[in-house]
């Protein structure tokens, strides 16, 4: 047995062949840039108007309105002092403007621009170079790369970025007594639905579960069945079966097939039966069948490993400190991630803490850490790991 300090660093410590790849911007979401970007140009590339107005040239409060320049435009007018043109937002702004003024502020007689007050030196004007150099630096090799980063990406006519390719992940579930939701139920039987939080919980930090199975808690067909999932998994995730009842037969399956365990069981709350291994540079999560175990196992300890495989600055759940709601006693002997709901700034451990109950973390939105046999008063700060 491990503690949780000790299992995260054996996950962090494994060393990680990471393969890159180039894709088109559009395909590139949740990717992490193999290589720095820098800016290839100054941008904005050239000064240009920040508002639908005119632009002048010198500071009066009257102006002869010689022209016209759209966004776009090439044309180059040559302001004179005393002389304005119309403009455009983002339209590049003729050599020689002090100013642009919107046109909101302004009154046109004919050719004569008038202005309520005189324009400040540099109004609504958008310099060249103002956002980022020519050769600055504008993302690291492991930005994970955003909406707004895919927006800039693309603003610097880069079309194709090399980033670090993701995981194949494969998941196994097992258990006799599962059956898929949506089949008649038989006494006994419970519904399958770890295969499916998991998958989604990958989809929703941008990894995807390639191949899934269910096998029932036979020695042989588990044993077959990881040999299977492994040959074209880079990560494989188990549920169930890794406990020490006569039918969990995970671990000693994961055995057969040359998995290196590196390490079984962690003191924790829920999630004790953790197990982490690896075959070569492929790597085996067995989670509790629990649901609310797999599931935290999967955001503690699973999630910080996928992005640390597909080469990211992330490294898992966002965490931050919260006042607690309420008084609260953690009477577990093990260290507890408890589910929790943050609102209003403030922690709320619910109720429904079992490893079995999962509504709790469906209506929560973060696991809340406290310590073995700790008690908190309401409003002491505790640890929370933001699952959305
Ligand atoms: N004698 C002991 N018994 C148990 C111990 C222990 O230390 N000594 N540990 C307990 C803890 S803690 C956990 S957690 C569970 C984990 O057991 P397994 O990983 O072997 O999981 P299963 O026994 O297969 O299933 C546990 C539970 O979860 C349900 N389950 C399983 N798979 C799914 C699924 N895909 N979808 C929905 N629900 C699933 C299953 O029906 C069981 O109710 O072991 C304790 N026992
Ligand atoms: O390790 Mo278990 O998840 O407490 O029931």
């Amino acid at each position: 047995m491990v503690t949780i300090k000790e299992a995260l660093k054996i996950i962090q410590d494994q060393s990680v062949n990471l393969k890159t790849e180039n894709r088109h911007l559009k395909d590139c979401l949740g990717f992490s840039l193999s290589k720095n970007i820098t800016a290839p140009f100054d941008m904005p590339s050239f000064d240009n108007s920040a508002m639908d107005g005119y632009a002048l040239c010198g500071i009066y409060k009257e102006y002869k309105i010689v022209g016209e320049v759209a966004a776009g435009d090439m044309s180059e007018i040559a302001l004179k002092e005393g002389e304005a043109v119309r403009i455009f937002t983002g339209a590049k702004t003729p050599e020689k403007t002090t100013a642009v003024i919107m046109q909101e502020k302004v009154s046109v007689h004919g050719d004569k621009l008038l202005l309520e007050t005189e324009p400040k030196e540099g109004q609504c004007i958008r310099r060249k170079g103002e956002e980022l150099k020519a050769g600055q630096l504008v993302f690291e090799k492991g930005y994970s790369i955003s909406p707004a980063g895919i927006g800039l990406i693309g603003s610097l006519g880069i079309e194709k970025v090399e980033v670090f390719k993701k995981s194949v992940i494969n998941l196994i579930t097992t258990g006799n007594e599962l059956i898929q939701p949506g089949k008649p139920k038989a006494e006994g039987q419970i519904f399958e639905s770890n295969s499916f939080a998991l998958a989604a919980a990958c989809e929703n930090f941008g990894f995807h579960c390639q191949d899934k199975k269910q096998i029932e808690d036979d020695f042989e067909a588990i044993k077959s069945g990881i040999k299977e999932s492994l040959e074209t998994a880079d990560v494989l995730i188990l549920s169930g079966g890794i406990s020490v009842g006569d039918y969990d037969f995970v671990k000693q399956a994961l055995e057969e097939n040359g998995v290196e365990e590196q390490f079984y069981k962690v003191f924790q709350k829920p999630g004790k039966p953790l197990y982490f291994g690896k075959k070569g540079d492929k790597f085996v999560f067995a989670l509790p069948g629990n649901p609310a175990s797999s599931l935290s196992c999967f955001y503690v300890y699973v999630l910080p490993f996928l992005y640390q495989l597909s080469g990211s600055d992330k490294n898992g759940l966002n965490r931050y400190s919260f006042p607690i709601s309420h008084d609260f006693e953690n009477r577990s002997d093990r260290p507890s991630f408890l589910k929790a709901k943050i609102s209003n700034s403030q922690a709320e451990i619910l109720n429904g803490q079992g490893s079995s109950m999962i509504q709790s973390m469906a209506l929560g939105n973060a696991l809340a850490f406290i310590d073995a046999e700790t008690s908190v008063k309401k409003g002491d700060l505790i640890e929370c790991l933001l699952i959305s």
